[in-house]
């Protein structure tokens, strides 16, 4: 492993993007090696630093993920499905760990990520938080110590600019409770209700989803029985937790074996 790790941040102008180029460059053990936006966007060609409103740097942003990987031993995406499921491939070519927290992927993408995680690290997680990851491990613990008599309800809230649902984090926590209660998560899986859904049936996990606003990111898993309800509940108040989860990531992986790994893996938990 080189002593400085060269870093693509790919979607470099989201808000996850900028983010992850300020904690790279903020951090003593990596160094920021290219930044990437979709053909077409106003920052292809110009200084990241000038276009993020500050001094220049004398990195240009491209569209090309290619001539931005070269000499590059990571890249951190947070951007679309097919983006993802594409830079896959290159990544793969260079060798370099692609740690992805790109959300909306549907079991196909994911599979669709198999041929690349044969010959490079992939970390992937609808959410990089060390708090996220946690309470996946309470929330399989509290659904195994809880009976059939306790109704499983995600609830999840995000800003008004978020295009999945339900939130990756949510799924996440979704499947969690499944794994604890021994069940069949795409059996269980109860999508959002509308009009006369008839009465809760048993052994289903119910998700709903708020949008609005700047929230960046809220999760309460419920637990609910006669009498009582458990919430277990995440709030993140800071885009910046998710960056640094997925810097963990990325130095993590630069001396593991090819694979498809989870921030489970890399947080040791
Ligand atoms: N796993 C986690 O911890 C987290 C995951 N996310 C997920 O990350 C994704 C991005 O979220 P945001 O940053 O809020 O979205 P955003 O829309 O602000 O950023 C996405 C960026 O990707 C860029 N992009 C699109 N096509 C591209 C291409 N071909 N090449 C390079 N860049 C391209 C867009 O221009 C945009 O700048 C979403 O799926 C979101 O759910 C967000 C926060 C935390
Ligand atoms: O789109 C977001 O903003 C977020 N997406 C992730 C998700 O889908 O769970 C993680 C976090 O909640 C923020």
């Amino acid at each position: 492993m080189s002593e400085t790790p060269g870093i693509v941040v790919m979607g470099a102008s989201g808000r996850m993007g900028q983010m992850l180029v300020r904690e790279v460059n903020a951090h003593p053990k990596m160094r920021l090696a290219g930044a990437v936006e979709r053909p077409g966007h106003g920052w292809i060609g110009k200084d990241l630093g000038s276009a993020m409103g500050g001094q220049p740097t004398g990195l240009f942003v491209t569209d090309d993920p290619l001539e931005a990987m070269a000499g590059a031993q990571g890249v951190i995406d947070f951007t679309t499905p097919q983006v993802t499921i594409d830079l896959s491939v290159i990544a793969a070519q260079a060798r370099a760990v692609h740690v992805i927290g790109t959300t909306g992927m549907t079991d196909e993408d994911i599979a669709k990520l198999d041929a690349a995680a044969r010959h490079a690290v992939i970390v992937r997680a609808g959410n990089m938080s060390l708090g996220v990851n946690l309470l996946t491990q309470l929330t399989k613990q509290v659904a195994a110590a809880l009976d059939e008599d306790f109704d499983i309800e995600v609830v999840e809230a995000h800003h008004r600019h978020k295009v999945d649902a339900p939130s990756g984090t949510a799924l996440m926590l979704g499947e969690a409770a499944a794994e604890g209660r021994g069940l069949d998560f795409k059996e269980a899986y109860e999508a959002a209700r509308d009009g006369i859904t008839g009465a809760r049936a048993p052994g289903k996990i119910g998700f709903s989803a708020i949008r609005g606003g700047d929230i960046v990111g809220e999760h309460d898993v419920i637990f609910a029985g006669a009498g009582e309800r458990i919430v277990l509940r995440h709030l993140a108040s800071d885009r910046a937790l998710f960056a640094r989860g997925a810097l963990k990531a990325v130095l993590w992986g630069q001396d593991k074996r090819p694979g498809h790994y989870s921030m489970l893996d890399v947080l040791g938990l």
